[in-house]
């Protein structure tokens, strides 16, 4: 099976425009090589305000533009040569695919200009990624992981500058980088009685994350009052915001504050609906059919991977992305070659396929660091692309924000961590191609007693139903 590419666009259309303003002829032959033709809901939402300078977290369901939403307007309003936009992407797949889409619009916006110099002026900070200072300070985007980004530039005053020449700061997947804080859920009863009796635990407060801790060092060396903070996630929320605005409510130049009578500094975007107060839409495309399939409790990872396989083999994917949840204790190598041994397609792991080239070359240069980003993602995408259906397994850590035009069915083994959890697995599939979505099955293989539960979140899902998968059990090679 082959996948079909993205309906060529006829050019942006006049609400396009309007959204994003005009656009270099690159960046629109860009989009247009990637079937953009119409904004998506968040785009029309939020294109305006962000072109605009203001601050704002973006709400909306999986799949569904987010990255091109924040990614145009930021870029667009680089105006001197040593500005810059960070953007922050809790890991490293992310990142890379952040920056990979990122280059071809940077070049686009700077094409003929003196400092394009053959560079696409967006670096990539995370584990084994190879950059310099110079890079650092020549880059126009800078993607990059909490945990590097705090390494690198912290208590360097020549990279901190680099900082202090920010535009934007972009935190993608905001409440995977700023969580809230959990809800005490005990009754006041129990909470007096615990105080009274005073058994009350005094929890230690948690040190703050490599995010949080970034964030600071960020707004303590930009003192620009146009500093643009933009946050998005498909299940960031009001209490998402809270957890943003408490990051921002130490910026030594008060620039977060809500002023009396102002605008919120800080707008939570979500379309659909101009009443924040409503209650949260389904954040998975409707089109995205969900199934259960059971294990036995404890299987082992051979056992669940020849459910796996059956499951693969019963849905007939173009691709498939398996997630492994912690809960499993599975890994991922020896789920592999388990898969592989059961199925006729080929079988690889996520990590491979996206670093295995970026690491051989750690001394490379600057103009090849480049090359080495997209060719580690033309890899990804041509072998997504070949005949056989390619079966990808990961963790469900690594899911948040990957997109894969191919990808129709994912495979959650185990329970995932929560419903929101569950949801951005799911949002792996069912994606925007073009001016469609295309639809996609998700399939849950977890043992008998976790079936209840996961349909326990049925309503927290936007009223998702989770029917059994008749597996057809058939060995490989079967037709
Ligand atoms: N206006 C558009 N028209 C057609 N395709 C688009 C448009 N905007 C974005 N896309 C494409 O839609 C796909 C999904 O976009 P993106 O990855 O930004 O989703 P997202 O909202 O960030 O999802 P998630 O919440 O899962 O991270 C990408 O392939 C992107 O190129």
């Amino acid at each position: 099976l082959s996948v079909a590419p993205p309906p060529i666009s006829q050019g942006l259309s006049r609400a396009f425009r309007e959204v994003m303003g005009t656009l270099p002829a690159a960046v629109e032959e860009n989009l247009a090589s990637r079937g953009v033709r119409e904004p998506t809901a968040i785009q029309k939402c939020a294109g305006g305000l962000l072109r605009a300078g203001r601050s704002a977290l973006l709400s909306a369901e999986t799949g569904s533009g987010k990255s091109l939403a924040f990614l145009l307007p930021t870029l667009a309003r680089l105006e001197e040569p040593d500005e810059c936009v960070v953007i922050l992407a809790p890991t490293r797949e992310l990142a890379l695919q952040l920056a990979t889409e990122a280059t071809p619009l940077l070049r686009g916006f700077f094409a003929g200009s003196r400092e394009d110099g053959g560079t696409s002026g967006v670096e990539l900070l995370v584990v084994g990624s190879a950059t310099t200072s110079g890079a650092l300070k020549r880059a126009r985007c800078i993607v990059a992981t909490p945990k590097e980004a705090l390494e690198t530039f912290s208590g360097r005053p020549g990279l901190l500058e680099k900082l202090s020449k920010a535009t934007a700061l972009v935190l993608d997947e905001v409440d995977a980088l700023l969580p809230p804080k959990k809800k005490d859920y005990r009754s006041a009863g129990s909470k007096e009685r615990a105080k009274q009796s005073g058994k009350k635990k005094m929890k230690k407060p948690s040190p703050p994350s490599p995010a949080a801790r970034f964030v600071a060092l960020m707004l303590k060396s930009n003192p620009s009052p146009a500093l643009q903070v933009i946050g998005a996630s498909a299940t960031a929320s009001r209490a998402t915001r809270d957890a943003v605005k408490q990051a921002l409510r130490d910026d030594p130049y008060g620039r977060f504050t809500v002023l009396q009578g102002n605008d919120d500094p800080l707008e939570l975007v979500r379309p659909g609906t101009s009443d924040e107060t409503a209650p949260r839409s389904v954040v998975v495309p409707r089109v995205v059919d969900h199934r259960v399939a059971t294990i036995e409790k404890g299987a082992t990872h051979d056992h669940a991977m020849r459910v796996v396989a059956d499951v693969v083999r019963t849905v007939k994917p173009k691709s498939a992305l398996v997630f492994l949840t912690k809960g499993t204790g599975y890994a991922v190598a020896p789920c592999c070659d388990a898969l592989g041994d059961n199925l006729e397609e080929d079988v690889a792991a996520l990590h491979d396929l996206l670093f295995s080239r970026q690491h051989s070359d750690a001394e490379e240069e600057e103009d090849n660091r480049v090359a080495t980003l997209e060719r580690g993602r033309q890899q990804l995408a041509d072998n997504v692309k070949r005949a056989t259906a390619p079966v990808l397994v990961t963790f469900e850590d690594s899911a948040r924000g990957l997109h894969f035009d191919a990808v129709d069915l994912v495979v959650v083994v185990g329970l995932p961590a929560t419903p929101a959890s569950y949801l951005h697995l799911a949002g792996r599939t069912g994606r925007r191609l073009g001016d469609d979505i295309t639809p996609g099955t998700v399939v849950t293989v977890c043992p008998p007693k976790a079936v209840p539960v996961l349909r326990s979140w049925s309503k927290q899902l936007g009223d998702l139903t989770f029917h059994d998968l008749v597996v057809v059990v058939s060995s490989p090679g079967d037709d």
